[in-house]
């Protein structure tokens, strides 16, 4: 037999703890929900190893949950007769959290419990959930298919260390036992775990059993009293949710097991539960959550929707199973064809699954029309959370593009909140307007303050303002909605076609014209940075802006690209200049043409969002200029 040995928690782990038992005292029932749910996932995997190797049932098939508690010892124990763990395993799993972006999370912390505990509810903490009402927590296990001396025994106070001993287990799987708090003795009643029970565990579908009380009437006088038996009674439900008939299945129940699945204190925002027949049966049961997770911009292992097939778990694999731009949802899918032994390569290619993609993919979107239709106010909450991630569909899921297309929101020049659809916009548009135009930058002042928005504003033409990081991709695979074309007010030669009338079309080409001495001076001045200099009517109050040709990269883009250490073409945008401002007036006749030169390109990049290629030279020649 192996020494007891004594262990550090990883970092993480122990800042975790200190969280978990000193915030989420108002919400400690919690703990039960976590320790149910961790003895079916190991009873779900049991069953999914024993299909390759039956002899791992032992000689309990009948895989289940029992909770017991001793008053007298103020203990409360779950026992799984589940995979188990073997010492490797225990002082892995239980010491350490294996997530990734588990160190950026913690770093998000604030200190401030408040704010700290509704973080930590997005991160799921799991077993560890237990010391909110335990001051010591003993696991006892041994792994299936190992031999009974290779049990092994984990005790902590959960505090900075646990320790790990070797121990004899004749039976297969685990049990948790919590030796509780004085203030949590509470919980050493049998009413109490069958209601919290009922509540978080009856969509279970492994029955969980627990001791059967009996009356018992007082001998001699004494009152009567409710004792414990040796009897077992199950006390769930004990049948998958999603395999129930939706009639008999109410809200409170779908907003538990969302619950469970997703490690989530929040209701979810929508559900969506359905049987499909057709070229595949199965089962969905896919829900939107009402808040980002911490690692949703963690594209690498995207989970979350559970496969089952024929209620037995398969494996957690969102990303067969939805398209990565829909990571956010949860939920199940319990398929009736696929074969038990499913692989992950198998699941890449089979067809079936394939079916259950698109029809997963389906629902979601439907879902999502039905909230932006129906609960406007829900469907901004999630757009606020989801809206990024939903972008990349534009550029991943060319199938649904119209649908998509509808579901975008956006800020705009007309409202300060990020709620304009496409639709709304074609609705406002001017008489004589051809384009739906954009504008990308990296903040809301930024692109709200942009010159190259002065003649919209002028005309009273609407401009969507774009300020997500995925705007700009994404946006590039948008070309048009419902017949009309998207279009980059910084990109390409500003043609307002009808809604510029004759006359200023004519003095714009006058002063082409008029202009064209200065414009060859100002080309040659600015030869290195710009590709070419042009007059232009976009302008109100600015001098000069910067675009790009029509179909070029954006400076933004190209920008974005550079801070993420990729590879961008080094782009000469066009420089444009308003032939009507004073300093563009006077410039031709100035003795400091090209300092002038230079700063008006500089201060166009500026008001872009960009930064001069050498700052310290651009504040000389403004310096020069103030004195
Ligand atoms: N009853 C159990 N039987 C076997 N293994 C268990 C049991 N409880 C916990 N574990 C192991 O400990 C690990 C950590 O559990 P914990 O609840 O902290 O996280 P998790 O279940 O992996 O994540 P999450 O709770 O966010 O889904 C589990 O992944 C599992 O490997």
């Amino acid at each position: 037999m192996s020494q007891k040995q004594t262990l550090s928690f990883q970092a993480e782990v122990a800042q975790l703890l200190h969280l978990v038992t000193h915030s989420l005292y108002s919400n400690k029932d919690i703990f039960i929900r976590e320790l149910v749910s961790n003895a079916s996932d190991a009873c779900d995997k049991l069953r999914f190893e024993a299909l390759a190797e039956a002899a791992l049932y032992e000689d309990a098939p009948n895989l289940e949950v029992r909770v017991e508690f001793d008053k007298a010892a103020r203990t409360l124990t779950i026992t799984d007769n589940g995979i188990g763990l073997s010492e490797k395993e225990a002082i892995e799993n239980l010491g350490t959290i294996a997530k990734s972006g588990t160190r950026e999370f913690m770093n998000r912390l604030s200190g401030d419990q408040k704010a700290d505990a509704q973080l930590i509810g997005q991160f799921g903490v799991g077993f560890y959930s237990g010391f909110i009402v335990a001051d010591k927590i003993t696991v006892e296990s041994r792994r299936a298919g190992l031999k009974p001396e290779e049990g092994v025994r984990w005790v902590s106070g959960g505090t900075g260390d646990f320790e790990v001993e070797a121990i004899t287990r004749e039976k297969r799987g685990t049990s948790v036992t919590l030796h509780l708090r004085e203030d949590a003795a509470d919980y050493l009643s049998n009413w109490k775990l069958k209601s919290i029970i009922g509540k978080y565990s009856d969509h279970i579908s492994l029955p969980i059993l627990m001791r059967k009380e009996e009356w018992k009437e007082g001998e001699e006088g004494k009152p009567g009293e409710m004792v414990v038996t040796d009897e077992w009674e199950t006390v769930n439900k004990a049948s998958a949710l999603w395999s129930r008939p939706k009639k008999d299945i109410t809200d409170e129940q779908y907003k538990e097991f969302y619950k469970t699945i997703a490690h989530d204190q929040q209701d979810p925002l929508a559900w969506s539960h359905n049987r499909v027949e057709g070229s595949t049966d199965y089962t969905q049961l896919l829900y939107v959550p009402a808040h980002a997770p911490f690692d949703l911009w963690n594209r690498d292992k995207p989970h979350g929707v559970k496969l089952y097939v024929r209620r037995v778990f398969i494996m957690d694999d969102a990303q067969a199973l939805l398209p990565l731009y829909m990571r956010f949802v949860k939920g199940v899918v319990d398929s009736a064809d696929l074969p038990l032994n499913v692989s992950r390569e198998l699941l890449q290619e089979s067809r079936d699954v394939k079916s259950i993609r698109e029809g997963n993919t389906r629902r979601v979107l439907s879902m999502l029309e039905d909230l932006a239709a129906n609960k406007p106010e829900d469907y901004a909450k999630f757009w606020a959370e989801f809206g990024a991630v939903l972008k990349e569909g534009l550029a991943e899921d060319f199938g649904n593009t119209e649908r998509l297309a509808k579901l975008l929101r956006f800020a705009s020049t007309t409202t300060d909140t990020v709620s304009v659809s496409l639709a709304d916009y074609k609705a406002r548009m001017k008489e004589g307007q051809e384009a739906i135009y954009y504008i990308t930058a990296e903040t809301a002042a930024g692109a709200r303050n942009s010159p190259q928005l002065e003649v919209f504003r002028k005309k009273g033409i609407e401009v969507l303002l774009m300020t997500d990081r995925v705007d700009e991709w994404a946006l590039n695979y948008l070309h048009e909605f419902d017949g009309t074309p998207m279009q980059s007010v910084a990109r390409g030669a500003v043609d307002l076609g009808k809604l510029q009338d004759e006359t200023e079309k004519k003095a714009a080409e006058e002063a082409a014209e008029a202009f064209k001495p200065l414009l060859a001076k100002l080309k040659e001045a600015l030869k290195d940075k710009a590709s070419d200099v042009r007059v232009t009517t976009r302008l109100v109050d600015s001098p000069a802006c910067l675009v790009v040709s029509e179909g070029g990269m954006s400076l933004q883009l190209n920008r974005l690209l550079k801070q993420m250490g990729q590879k961008a073409p080094e782009v000469k945008p066009i420089l444009e200049v308003n032939a009507e401002h004073p300093l563009v007036k006077k410039l031709d006749a100035s003795p400091s043409f090209h300092d002038l030169a230079h700063i008006l390109f500089d201060q166009a990049l500026l008001a872009e969002g960009g930064l001069p290629e050498d700052p310290a030279a651009y504040v000389k020649r403004v310096n020069a200029l103030l004195a």
